[in-house]
């Protein structure tokens, strides 16, 4: 008869068993992992997070971490008597409110993450989006109600070179972005995280783009209605994109020019699980929201 202690083991063993097919599947694979601020704010979470990217590494994968930091931002904002609004999900920013964006995400929130993560290994290495022409953006307004509104220094991402991520993929690093780009006439701009990331998954070709965020992935008529969607393809999630509200304006946005730019899946999951990004990965399960390329079956139709 089995023990219970036994059965205990084996329920263990039968997990890892489970995680075969994905590893096999995903190894060499790249992984851009977007992070954002509102998941980094547990330090228990924060601590967790960085174990399943050195897990992944160790798994065979090539993990890239892009960040946010956008209540970070605003915490030092309110620090200096600093005002900052959004429109359309995008922040305001001035020059003043650009210096500072810059060095809390570059200065502060990319130490941290770089520092976590190379508590198990010389593994991190901390990039802004200006270094080495990751990214190049253009000047971009806001649309509110169909109409193009200016919020300053606020970049689309129009060009990325992904040679010195390559590069430090190559070495066995793991790159830990800050959402800045430059300009090409010679400036710098705020950009949004979530399309910062998708941005650089579909210039390295990524197997996966993963938006980790503070919700449990795309909730159906937010906020009357959680009713979670698990799947949908890229076509479905067009026709939603009109009636999302701002928080998952870029994020849904992040998915669809991921998926429509060769990415294979997009996933929205909740940071404020443990795990949540190894249960993605690696179980049959699946958590959260996944973005397919159309004519893919969702589950409704699978
Ligand atoms: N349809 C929706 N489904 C889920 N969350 C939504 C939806 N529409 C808006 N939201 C909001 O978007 C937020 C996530 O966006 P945001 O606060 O910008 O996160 P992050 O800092 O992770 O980028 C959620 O906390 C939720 O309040
Ligand atoms: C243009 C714009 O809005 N940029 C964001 C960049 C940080 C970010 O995207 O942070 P999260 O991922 O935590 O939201 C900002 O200034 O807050």
């Amino acid at each position: 008869m089995i023990s219970r202690i036994h059965q205990a083991a084996l329920d263990k063993a039968s997990t890892l068993i489970e995680a075969l097919p994905w590893l096999s599947a995903l190894h060499g694979k790249t992984v851009v992992v977007k992070y954002g601020g509102n998941a980094m704010t547990d330090p228990e979470l924060r601590a967790r997070f960085a174990e399943n990217v050195v897990f992944l590494r160790y798994a065979g994968l090539r993990p890239v971490v892009v960040h946010g930091g956008g209540p970070q931002i605003n915490a030092h904002l309110e620090r200096l008597g600093v005002k900052s609004t959004f429109t359309a999900g995008l922040r305001v920013t001035t020059p003043e409110t650009m210096e500072i964006v810059r060095m809390v995400l570059v200065g502060q929130v990319n130490r941290e993450i770089v520092g976590l993560i190379n508590e198990h290994g010389p593994f991190a290495v901390g990039m802004s989006g200006e270094d080495a022409h990751l990214f190049t953006a253009e000047r971009k307004p806001a649309l509110v109600d169909g109409k193009p509104v200016d919020i300053g220094l606020v970049g689309e991402v129009v060009e990325v070179q992904p040679g010195a991520v390559r590069s430090l993929l190559d070495d066995g690093r793991i790159p830990v972005i800050s959402s800045i780009a430059r300009s090409a006439e010679g400036g710098v701009y705020n950009v949004n995280a979530d399309t910062a990331a998708a941005a650089l998954a579909v210039a390295l070709g990524a197997a996966k783009l993963i938006v980790l965020t503070d919700v449990e992935g795309l909730y159906a008529d937010y906020p009357t209605n959680s009713e979670l969607i698990s799947r949908l393809t890229a076509a479905e999630l067009e026709e939603l994109l009109p009636d999302l509200s701002s928080g998952m304006v870029p994020k849904m946005e992040a998915c669809l020019r991921a998926v429509r730019g060769g990415v294979p899946q997009a996933h929205v999951l909740d940071g404020r699980v443990p795990n949540a990004m190894l249960l993605e990965i690696f179980t049959d399960e699946g958590v959260g929201t996944m973005v397919l390329p159309d004519g893919e079956p969702t589950g409704d139709d699978a």
